[in-house]
């Protein structure tokens, strides 16, 4: 007998980015890779990445979350996931509520405190980037990493010199001039299993349209195309600013819609602001747990 069995979920988005929340907190569970998978690959409760909140580990926050890719394996951050949660566990009818207009969410890769912009429209604290390549992490020394180097695309060789920066999860930033005009779904598996990234990155190609709006496609690591990346937004921002190619603060378009993303001078944290959207909800299907058991 599995414990998940029929279990309530929401199916959500943030973007397009497809998030499926449950909430296990009062209970011992713990979500496993092949049941994460198992998850995925019913078409009802199917993710880009499924967020679990757990009790709360550290005094003063609300709860503590578990992302997972489709894959299986687990990320430190999710920004439009994390945004879905704020909505879920200040709005849905069901869920144990908290924080009408804020709460603080932690993973293993920090603490994430969100605020309530309007009904469906949050910004959360991502935090402070880390730009160090033991941090990100890269798999040997670059004193520099807003450009760091990855072995060349026989197909496309320009593909050189990405930046790369943690938002609690590992990113790398492809500068282009069209962004549109790559098959990423065929160069990002590639990309993100080069041996520069340890433990593999998420992949991006900005096209910097001015100092203030960023075109951006991401193909994220466990989880492949995604329609939006929250973190990805932050990393490229940050490592936009950076590079001198923009403000810090910065309009960022995905194929699914568009983040508002500021890196906050006072104390170098980056706060990202964007929508949310409920889908439907249903219970986690038994018969496919039972597989993964
Ligand atoms: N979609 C997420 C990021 C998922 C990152 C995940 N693919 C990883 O392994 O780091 C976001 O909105 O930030």
């Amino acid at each position: 007998m599995n414990d998940l069995a029929n279990s309530r979920f929401l199916k959500m988005n943030g973007l397009g980015n497809e998030i499926t929340v449950l909430d296990l907190r009062g209970s011992a569970i713990r979500v496993s890779a092949a049941e994460a998978r198992s998850i995925a690959a019913d078409p009802r409760s199917h993710f880009d990445q499924l967020m679990v909140l757990h009790d709360p580990v550290t005094p003063g926050t609300d709860a503590f979350m578990r992302i997972y890719n489709t894959d299986g394996t687990e990320s430190g951050a999710c920004g439009n996931g994390t945004r879905c949660v704020a909505w879920a566990m200040m709005s849905d009818p069901e869920m144990r509520r908290t924080g009408a207009y804020g709460l603080v969410l932690e993973t293993k890769a920090g603490l994430l405190p969100v605020e309530r912009v309007s009904d469906r429209v949050f910004t959360v604290d991502m935090g402070t980037p880390l730009f160090g390549w033991t941090d990100i992490p890269l798999g040997r020394p670059f004193p520099d990493t807003r450009r760091i180097a990855v072995d060349p695309l026989a197909e496309a060789p320009e593909l050189q010199g990405p930046s790369a920066v943690s938002m609690g999860n590992p990113h790398a930033i492809f500068w282009v001039a069209d962004a549109a005009s790559y098959d990423l779904s065929r160069l990002g598996p590639i990309l993100e299993n080069d041996p520069v990234f340890p433990e593999r990155a998420n992949i991006s190609l900005a096209q910097v349209l001015s100092p203030e709006h960023i075109l951006l496609h991401v193909w994220e690591r466990g989880a492949g195309l995604t329609r939006a990346c929250g973190s990805a937004a932050c990393a490229t921002l940050v490592a936009a600013a950076r590079k001198g190619l923009t403000g810090r603060k910065a309009t960022l378009t995905l194929p699914g819609g568009d983040l508002e993303i500021a890196w906050r001078e006072a104390d170098d944290h980056v706060l990202m602001t964007g929508p949310v959207e409920l889908e439907h909800e249903g219970l986690l299907s038994a018969a496919l747990l039972a597989g993964a058991a």
